[in-house]
């Protein structure tokens, strides 16, 4: 296994209370695997990869849990240990491309520095690198490009400098948070594409965070369907997709009118999530369930397997169909 949550707790602390963002979080990624993690806004997915990469806010306590990494564990690093895991091994694209991109410094350069730092070759080389990685993640006229600055480029191809920036070392692991969700549909798309074409390329594993279940469709081998800071369900896209087990899910999925077209912001569910600095003591979604029983509301359900023998569907619910 490449990256191995398990059981994770994350807590928030603020001056009057404590928010549980994650509770018991388990997910795995296997190397050369493009795993969606999807869910409604506050489900704890940004949290989720902030914590793989060291990155939480200082408010923030991990009560359990562990991360490994190639067998390591995350979290006995020392603080440059895991600075030289993240960018290097492990990749990050985020929603906002200009977030991730020195404002004042050319595309060429600031590709080149980051080869330079990560593989042991010549400035000049490496800027030869440069552009060829900016070919490579189908940019046009890459040397022109190279000379430009991140303001005079598209949102789309500014994301697409990013995606040639995380892949340059290149990592094992690429974590990727919303990286389309400000483009528009087409580019969205082809960005998609882009990032699966590479990630196969090299063998590359692609934790990709979208509340979109047509990007999952789209590009995911396996999804985990994120709930009010839980794994609610998780299985391969196609058994979540075509079987879903969970309320929410099957909510989720209604709520989407196209599957085959990306871009469809999830419609609301009604309801609302529960409060996370006081959370309930039975299921999570019982409040918003429609199918919710006694027990629903009293006790928690745990993840276990799903209907029909496949040893990796999963889902927390009492009402789960089993045989
Ligand atoms: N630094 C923080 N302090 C307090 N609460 C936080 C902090 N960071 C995140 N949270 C809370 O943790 C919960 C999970 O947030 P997270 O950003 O992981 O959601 P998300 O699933 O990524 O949502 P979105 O789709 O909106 O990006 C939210 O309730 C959020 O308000
Ligand atoms: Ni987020």
């Amino acid at each position: 296994m490449l990256l191995e949550i398990k059981n994770l707790t994350v807590e928030f602390s603020s001056m009057q209370d404590k928010i549980k963002a994650l509770q018991n979080v388990s997910i795995s990624i296997k190397q050369g695997e493009i795993v969606g993690i999807v869910g409604e806004s506050g489900s704890g997915k940004s949290v989720t990869a902030l914590t793989i990469l060291g990155l939480l806010e200082k408010n923030a306590s991990i009560s359990s849990g562990s991360i490994h990494y190639k067998g390591r564990n995350i979290f006995s690093l020392e603080k440059k240990e895991l600075q030289a895991l993240r960018g290097k091994e492990i990749g990050m694209v985020f929603q906002e491309p200009m977030t991730a991109l020195h404002p004042t410094m050319r595309i060429g350069d600031q590709l080149a520095e980051v080869i330079h730092r990560h593989r042991k070759i010549s400035y000049k080389e490496a800027y030869q690198q440069a552009v060829l990685s900016l070919a490579e993640v189908q940019i046009n006229e890459p040397h022109l490009v190279a000379r430009k600055f991140p303001f005079e480029l598209s949102g789309g191809m500014r994301q697409r400098v990013v995606i040639a920036l995380a892949m340059s070392a290149p990592p094992d692991l690429l974590i990727a948070d919303e990286p389309t969700t400000a483009l528009d549909v087409t580019i969205q798309s082809e960005i998609l594409k882009l990032m699966q074409d590479l990630a196969a390329k090299r063998g590359t594993s692609i934790m990709l965070i979208t509340h979109d279940l047509g990007v999952v469709a789209q590009v995911c081998q396996r999804v985990v369907v994120m709930y009010a800071g839980e794994v609610v369900e998780t299985g391969t896209t196609e058994e979540v997709l075509q079987k879903p087990q969970h309320p929410y899910t099957k909510a989720l999925i209604g709520a989407l009118p196209d599957l085959a077209t990306p871009d469809q912001p999830l419609l609301a569910i009604p309801g609302e999530s529960p409060d996370l600095r006081n959370r309930p003591p039975g299921c999570v979604f019982a409040s918003r369930c429609t199918r919710s029983l006694p027990i629903c509301l009293e006790d928690h359900p745990t993840l276990e397997l799903a209907q029909m023998g496949s040893a990796t569907h999963e889902v927390s619910c009492w009402g789960r169909e089993t045989g």
